[in-house]
């Protein structure tokens, strides 16, 4: 079955407690950056400003709501009691790390808010949702619930779109969502093969893994995910990430690799068994021919794509071939500034490279790509979902002046425990969720 369809980029829209809390062990840029003092208000306007620059080009852009942060649900549930004047002030004293796990922004990362598979890959042919349990950090492991009710307020038809809950939460089925799963295909329409790409298998101690920093994604979770979804093995392909790619600070796959229509733009350090996994590819890619554009050790080392998050680019069609919108660390790494030029010099896929600044998401280890959640619509699915969510020239005039009256231009560490900041959190996500017409998916709301 084959139909129109196009990709929609959601972003994750930042969050007013955006901060620096060294809380990703294995996410260089977290922990060099801990304790810097924070700009949530510059961090989501650059946000916004990545969002309309690719709304102007034409792409359809989606925004996704921060959650509610502090996180006094989870709080309480830890045992702190009181007031919420209260609970924050004992949580500050008696464990400033789990407040500031509890305050993290980090669902802006929508690239791991959901693994999505579109209809024409799934056996019921609608559009599945798996929103990832993101339980190698205990900051992350507590968005999916709200994540869910975001998506379901979002795509609601039951007909065309399907929800399923997240993965048990342990680390058997760690789940980072689509950070770690892309889709090649011939048009967007076409049936696709969907690349899950996974850091260790859980079920197996002989297996490969890495020695220093953790494998988030597992196997097991992978597979699970491809059932839930109606996945045929015409439709996936598996893959394990070179563990000693994850000991160099690459913690999800789309810090290694980017896929996009026919092309999937890597590192020769991203897969554990590179020729495999581009034969499985080829064998079920139907309609087009898959086009690698492989990058060497020899011109970018893998500690110069860690550094400037080559890999972590939007890859996008354009009109004459593929845009690769790129963090602007790009250009400050010499080796990447280099190959960027020689890559749209030569005859290849890739035809245009774009910078975009995302530097306070950056120095949390978030590139474009980790800012953005892939679905791709078709036409009748993309009328059927909530527009309110959709990036028009309004909207980006409403998200930023409502930034621009609500946050904060510094935080710091200390300001976390601020129950000022609380209430200037819960007014300003009450008022947003009016803007994007979601309904009341907060804690704090419901
Ligand atoms: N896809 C990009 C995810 C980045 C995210 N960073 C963080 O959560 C850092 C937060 C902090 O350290 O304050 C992570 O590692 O999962």
């Amino acid at each position: 079955m084959s139909q129109h369809a196009v990709e929609a980029n959601f972003d994750g829209l930042v969050g007013p407690t955006h901060n620096y809390a060294g809380l990703s062990w294995g996410n260089v840029a977290s922990k060099s950056n801990v304790h810097a003092v924070s700009n949530p208000k510059e961090a989501a306007l650059q946000g916004l400003a990545k969002m309309k620059r690719l709304a102007d080009r034409g792409y359809v852009q989606g925004v996704l709501p921060p959650h509610e942060r502090p996180h006094l649900p989870t709080l309480r549930s830890l045992g702190f009691t009181g007031s919420d004047a209260e609970v924050l002030g004992k949580a500050a004293s008696e464990a400033p790390a789990v407040l500031a796990a509890v305050s993290s922004a980090s669902a802006m990362w929508t690239a791991n808010a959901a693994t999505v598979s579109p209809s024409a890959d799934t056996s019921d042919h609608r559009v599945h949702f798996t929103p990832a349990n993101l339980s190698a950090k205990f900051h992350r492991s507590i968005e999916h619930q709200v994540t869910g009710r975001a998506l379901k307020a979002i795509f609601t038809d039951e007909g065309y779109f399907a929800h399923h809950p997240a993965l048990p939460s342990v680390s058997h089925f760690g789940d980072e969502g689509a950070a770690n799963h892309t889709r090649l295909c011939g048009g967007y329409g076409d049936p696709g093969v969907e690349l899950f790409v996974y850091g260790q298998a859980a079920f197996n101690d002989q297996a490969p893994a890495p020695r220093t920093y953790p494998a988030r994604q597992t196997l097991e979770a992978s597979e699970a995910i491809a059932r839930l979804h109606g996945l045929k093995d015409a439709h996936c392909v598996f893959a394990q990430q070179n563990p000693n790619a994850i000991d160099a600070g690459v913690f999800h796959n789309d810090v290694i690799a980017v896929g996009n229509g026919n092309t999937l733009f890597y590192h020769e350090m991203a897969f554990l068994e590179e020729e495999r996994v581009l034969a499985d590819i080829r064998s079920r890619l139907t309609g087009a021919e898959l086009q690698p554009v492989r990058v060497s050790s020899a011109d970018v080392p893998i500690e110069d794509a860690v550094a400037s998050y080559l890999f972590n680019s939007q890859l996008l069609n354009a009109p004459d071939g593929m845009l690769l919108a790129v963090p602007g660390e790009c250009r400050e790494v010499a080796s990447v500034s280099r190959y960027l030029d020689a890559l749209v010099a030569e005859d290849g896929p890739i035809t245009a490279v774009e910078v975009f600044d995302v530097k306070q998401s950056m120095r949390n280890g978030g590139g474009p790509a980790c800012l953005r959640l892939r679905v791709v619509l078709s036409d009748d699915e993309l009328q059927a979902l909530n527009r309110g969510v959709i990036l028009t020239d309004d909207l980006y005039e409403r998200l930023t002046t409502w930034v621009e009256a609500h946050y904060r231009d510094q935080l710091s560490q200390q300001d976390l425990a601020d129950p000022m900041l609380l209430e200037e959190v819960r007014k300003a996500l009450d008022e947003l969720t009016g803007i994007l017409g979601v309904g009341s998916i907060y804690d704090f709301q419901l």
